[in-house]
């Protein structure tokens, strides 16, 4: 493991670059399409946009997109995996991961996530920090479980959505496709495809 290539220099890119090094990858460079205006994302350099990065794939050991929105960090993946990218996953240190657990190609395990014993992660996920993902349960690809959030033993969590900081998942239940869980919501029943659901228990969101 020597060098790592993050798509995506923002504030979330700079959490999985400091989780790669203290996980053992000996340096990491940034890419993304707002160079050449941001030229450093924190303590890394930005080398160049998708372009440059796709014509350099074969310098690098690794290759993650590290953006936060979870459909544009998919189709990042799959348009970095398509060019013949190899992608990395990283797990934090100090993040708990069962034995018994399968995590997929970009995923990614902040500090303090627990991932516990026959879940199946999929692709291009984040665990983020302080999050838990219990027994027996299925992420498809693209999820992003928010710092804290807590997802009870046999949740099933459909591609692409989003359960945000705080939130809480009771056994069981099924969230759907492109599912928004709000904030501090707590989820007790199944949530359809699409849908944003806040509260406690959680119920869709109606704007005025
Ligand atoms: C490391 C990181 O930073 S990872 C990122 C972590 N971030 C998160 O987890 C954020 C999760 N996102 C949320 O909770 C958002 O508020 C969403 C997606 C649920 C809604 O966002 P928006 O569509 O922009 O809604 P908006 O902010 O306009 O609020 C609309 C109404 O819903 C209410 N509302 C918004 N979010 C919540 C929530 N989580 N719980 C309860 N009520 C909420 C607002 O108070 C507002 O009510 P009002 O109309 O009575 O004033």
């Amino acid at each position: 493991m020597t060098t790592l290539a993050l798509f995506g220099a923002g504030g979330h890119g700079k959490v999985v670059a400091d989780a790669a090094l203290l996980a053992g990858w000996k340096s990491v460079i940034f890419f993304d399409d707002a160079w050449p205006h941001i030229q450093m994302n924190g303590h890394w350099p930005v080398a160049g946009n998708m372009t440059a990065l796709l014509a350099r794939l074969n310098e690098f050991d690794g290759v993650l997109v590290s953006i936060g929105h979870c459909a544009v960090r998919w189709q990042k993946q799959q348009a970095l995996q398509t060019a013949g990218a190899k992608l990395a996953t990283v797990v934090h240190p100090r993040a708990c991961v069962s034995p018994y657990a399968r995590l997929g190609a970009g995923t990614v395990v902040m500090a303090g996530a627990v991932v516990n014993v026959d879940t199946e992660i999929g692709a291009a996920c984040i665990v983020n920090t302080g999050a838990t993902v219990d027994h027996d349960c299925r992420l498809a690809h693209g999820v992003h479980i928010c710092p804290g959030a807590h997802l009870s033993g046999n949740v099933i969590v459909g591609a692409c959505s989003w359960v945000g900081v705080g939130a809480a998942v009771r056994q069981g239940i099924h969230i759907g496709i492109g599912v928004t869980v709000g904030a501090g919501a707590v989820a007790v029943k199944q949530i359809p495809d699409g849908l944003t659901v806040v509260g406690n228990p959680a119920a869709p969101l109606v704007k005025a």
